[in-house]
């Protein structure tokens, strides 16, 4: 499978398996990977998602130059259907984390900036290094790297399609982590497990605010998140969390 899906504790692990070709996406693994966040968006069973790459030198290199087919159709049918490729799938209030182990390059880097925590290995690199191949980082990458890292940085590998190392991703802010590549898997699972274990529609609520908020005056993000605030305290969980803690047990989540 060019990409796999497994699930446990509700953790989906989403692993792109194309190492020798650095897991760059070639059309099978785009359909499996719109198959799969469409089962990790509706799946109640499923709370977060881990999206990696096989092997230890590649999280994704973006589209595979050496397989992408010829256009059947214009651009304009194709965009006025089904709109861009790749990220709108991956559109949900679940949170999705990065566990970038080697190459985040091109629409690799632009998936991994669509996930709510990026982590790295030492032995990652990023880039958009679109502009050396003809083409755009039209998976966001233009509109998100500036957004995400200090403006300079971003637009000097935006324009030289430079790459940056793993300690300076750490520093630029545009990971939160970097460890050895032994270790990377299990920071992963250990952030998904304790986002599985907290209360499921307040981590969705929270990601809710955090991304809507963010293009919003702050004083109607702050309305906003009283009101999403007002929504989980009329929920079960929220009793189940309250009175758990009076009991000093673990809570039981169902979200509802
Ligand atoms: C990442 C590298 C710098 C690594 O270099 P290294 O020397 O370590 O390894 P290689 O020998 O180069 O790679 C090993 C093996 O993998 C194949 N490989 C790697 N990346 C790709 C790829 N993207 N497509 C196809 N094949 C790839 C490589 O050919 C080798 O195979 P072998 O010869 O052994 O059979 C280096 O690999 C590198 O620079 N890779 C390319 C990175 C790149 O330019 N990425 C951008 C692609 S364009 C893109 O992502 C776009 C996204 C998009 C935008 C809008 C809408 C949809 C998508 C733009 C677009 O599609 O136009």
């Amino acid at each position: 499978m060019p990409v796999m899906l497994e699930i446990s504790n509700h953790v989906a692990y989403v692993t792109l398996n194309r190492p020798e070709a650095m897991n760059s996406l070639d059309p099978e693994s785009t359909a499996d990977l719109t198959e799969i966040w469409a089962r990790v968006r509706t799946d109640p069973d499923i709370r977060v998602a881990v999206l990696t790459g096989a092997g230890e030198k590649a999280f994704c290199t973006g589209t595979d130059m050496k397989k992408a087919p010829p256009p059947t159709e214009c651009m304009a049918a194709t965009y006025l259907r089904d709109g861009q490729p790749i990220l709108p799938h991956m559109k949900m209030w679940k949170p999705i984390i990065a566990a970038i182990n080697g190459y985040a390059v091109g629409g690799g880097l632009e998936m991994a900036l669509a996930c709510d925590l990026r982590i790295a290995s030492s032995n990652a690199k990023f880039g958009l290094t679109e502009v050396k191949v003809a083409s755009l980082a039209g998976l966001n990458g233009t509109q998100v790297l500036p957004r995400a890292m200090p403006q300079a940085v971003a637009m000097k590998m935006l324009l030289t399609g430079e790459m940056i190392s793993a300690d300076e991703a750490l520093r630029y802010g545009l990971v939160s982590d970097v460890v050895e590549p032994s270790g990377l898997a299990d920071l992963a699972k250990s952030y998904a497990e304790k986002i599985a274990s907290a209360a499921p529609l307040s981590v969705q609520a929270a990601k809710q605010a955090a991304v809507l908020g963010q293009d919003m005056p702050l004083e109607h993000g702050i309305l906003f998140s009283h009101l999403l605030w007002g929504v989980l305290r009329d929920t079960e969980d929220r009793k189940e969390g309250f009175k758990a803690f009076g009991e000093r047990r673990a809570p039981e989540f169902r979200g509802a």
